[in-house]
């Protein structure tokens, strides 16, 4: 093992006085220690912890990501046990504190009283929560959460797939021709442009759905009783009746939850009402067709072509005549698979709101930021990343240490807005391999005045950057310094096992002693020597 200093000057805030602490800059250095987060006061953790001191048991009933469940590792006994028979969810759940579940699980009333009052949240990793009962959960005191945004683009997505790929014949031909035939005129499809597509339930993913279908030149309706108007307008969108809604559209795409109101929303009696012809696509859940009366439909020629993500029985029986229809293209409940670009996202996630942190203590003051520029430098195109978690984890860091807020990805734009945050948000697309989702992140806050004039960039606004390596975040740039000694050395192969930091007075020059177990080379004391912030180096 091997020791090196280096002496940090503080010329970086030698233009203000009441400059930030060494204790902030010097973080700036090291690149795991960024500033501690502290709780806000109003902070709940969900899961009620059973007995002092005992860890929560979370019962995980549904396969999640696994930085989900290393989220949850850290702070209870997680027991992942899948496929459970009714039966053995009930034997099992009076063992649990939380229990965590998608679509595939039913939390009967049964498994409330089976809990014998432990049970005390029910989590759905997901948007619709019919699976679960709400009045037993109530009566049992039992709390239930679902993840309201989680799934919104992918389900979005994934009707839109559903309804180009039905429009197109994607499916039937595809297996016509790994049969060995060439049918061209069969599947020749049809088109949707200026085709009425009719939304029903306008809400999260009715609206994606509705921007990205305008995009293929569709007149797109909707019915929903609960939808504002100005969204509908915004959107370009015309908000109509059930009569009118049915009669008159082409294509019709199901977006509304389950309930007691849309169970067999389309049955006998709205098919005959609706245009011969009409093709529908279900990604919202299976009950809200009536199948029996669809499978009627798709056989009278009423309804043309149909494509369901989602049955009333999941999986459907193998027998099924719906499935096995030759005018119906179908998918395993697929409108929510995405939980690849959470995981990769999460270093990120991290290193987003440590950034956010650190840019609101370089702020004279700490408070008064009204507008933050966050530049996501990525080989990924801009389609290609989708930022709205990091833009909240970001506003979580900028917003938190200042206030006692509590933000998350379901508040954090709302509670920006309402305090006269502005956000904007823009993308570098650099060349290189699109294998990681992000090169950097940086974040401006304009009109602001630092207590630490290095801090500043050359025009005038607080500048911080951050990168992942080795799936830790990095600060890489304050004002116009780059700060990343550990990055430097990570990259030669030199591994740093402790740091310790010394100096001689407030505002004065800083020492940092770092151990490294291998010896670097002058290339790389040179290289962190040419670091604004730093003085001297010397490796004894
Ligand atoms: N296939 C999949 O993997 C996924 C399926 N879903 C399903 O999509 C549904 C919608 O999700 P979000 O858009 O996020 O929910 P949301 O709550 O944002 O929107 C639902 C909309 O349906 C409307 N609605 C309620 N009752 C209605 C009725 N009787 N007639 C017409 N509209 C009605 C509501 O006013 C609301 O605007 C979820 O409940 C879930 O069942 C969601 C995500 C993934
Ligand atoms: O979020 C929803 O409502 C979904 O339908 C997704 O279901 P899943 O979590 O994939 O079982």
């Amino acid at each position: 093992m091997a020791a090196f200093s280096f002496t940090l000057t503080p010329s970086v805030h030698k233009a203000s006085p009441s400059s930030l602490s060494w204790t902030l800059s010097l973080s700036s250095v090291v690149p795991t220690s960024f500033p501690t987060r502290r709780r806000p006061t109003n902070a709940r953790p969900i899961v009620v912890v059973s007995a002092l001191n005992a860890k929560p048991t979370i019962l995980v009933a549904e396969k999640l990501g696994q930085a989900g469940l290393e989220l949850l590792k850290g702070f209870a006994n997680v027991d992942c046990s899948y496929n459970l028979s009714p039966e053995e969810l009930c034997a099992k759940i009076s063992l649990c504190d939380a229990l965590i579940v998608r679509s595939g699980t039913k939390v009967t009333r049964e498994v409330f009283e089976s809990s014998g009052g432990r049970l005390k949240v029910v989590g759905r990793a997901g948007v619709g929560i019919d699976n679960v009962d709400l009045p037993a959960a109530t009566e049992h005191g039992c709390l239930v959460v679902n993840a309201p945004t989680a799934n919104t683009i992918a389900a979005a997505e994934h009707g839109i797939a559903l309804l180009t790929a039905m429009a197109r014949n994607i499916a039937q031909a595809d297996a016509s021709v790994k049969a060995g035939k060439w049918q061209r005129s069969k599947y020749v499809g049809v088109s949707l442009v200026g085709k009425t597509l009719l939304l029903m339930g306008f809400g999260k993913v009715g609206s994606e759905v509705a921007r990205r279908a305008k995009g293929l030149g569709m007149h797109v309706i909707a019915y929903d009783p609960y939808a504002p108007a100005d969204r509908a307008r915004a959107i370009g969108v015309e908000l109509v009746t059930f009569d009118e809604a049915i009669s008159t559209a082409d294509f019709i795409s199901l977006h509304m939850p389950l309930t007691p109101t849309t169970s067999k929303i389309l049955n006998d009696e709205t098919f005959s009402k609706m245009k011969k012809g009409v093709r529908i696509v279900n990604v919202a859940r299976g009950g809200v067709i009536d199948e029996e009366a669809l499978l009627r439909a798709l056989d009278s020629g009423i309804v043309a072509q149909a494509a369901l993500d989602v049955f009333t029985e999941e999986p459907p029986p193998k027998d099924s005549l719906l499935v096995l229809h030759e005018n119906v293209t179908v998918s395993p409940h697929l409108g929510a698979s995405h939980s690849s670009v959470l995981s990769e996202l999460a270093p990120f996630v991290l290193l987003a709101e440590k950034l956010g942190r650190l840019a609101v203590q370089l702020v004279a003051g700490g408070s008064g930021v009204q507008s933050v520029k966050i530049t996501y430098a990525s080989c990924r195109g801009p389609d290609d990343l989708d930022t709205r978690l990091l833009r909240a984890m970001i506003t979580k860091g900028l917003i938190e240490p200042i206030s006692s807020v509590f933000v998350n990805l379901v508040n954090a734009d709302f509670t920006a807005k309402q305090r006269g945050l502005k956000i904007t948000e823009e993308r570098i697309v650099l060349d290189g391999s699109p294998e990681k989702p992000l090169k950097f992140i940086q974040l401006q806050l304009a009109n602001v005045e630092s207590k630490f004039a290095g801090a500043l960039s050359d025009t005038g606004e607080i500048k911080v950057q951050g990168m992942v390596k080795d799936g830790l975040p990095h600060l890489t740039m304050v004002g116009s310094f780059g700060v990343d000694v550990g990055s430097i050395l990570g990259d030669r192969n030199v591994n740093v096992n402790f740091m310790s930091v010394g100096r001689i007075a407030p505002q004065k020059q800083a020492v940092m002693t770092i151990g490294v177990d291998e010896e670097p080379d002058t290339e790389t004391l040179k290289q962190i020597g040419e670091i604004q912030a730093i003085e001297e180096v010397c490796f004894p």
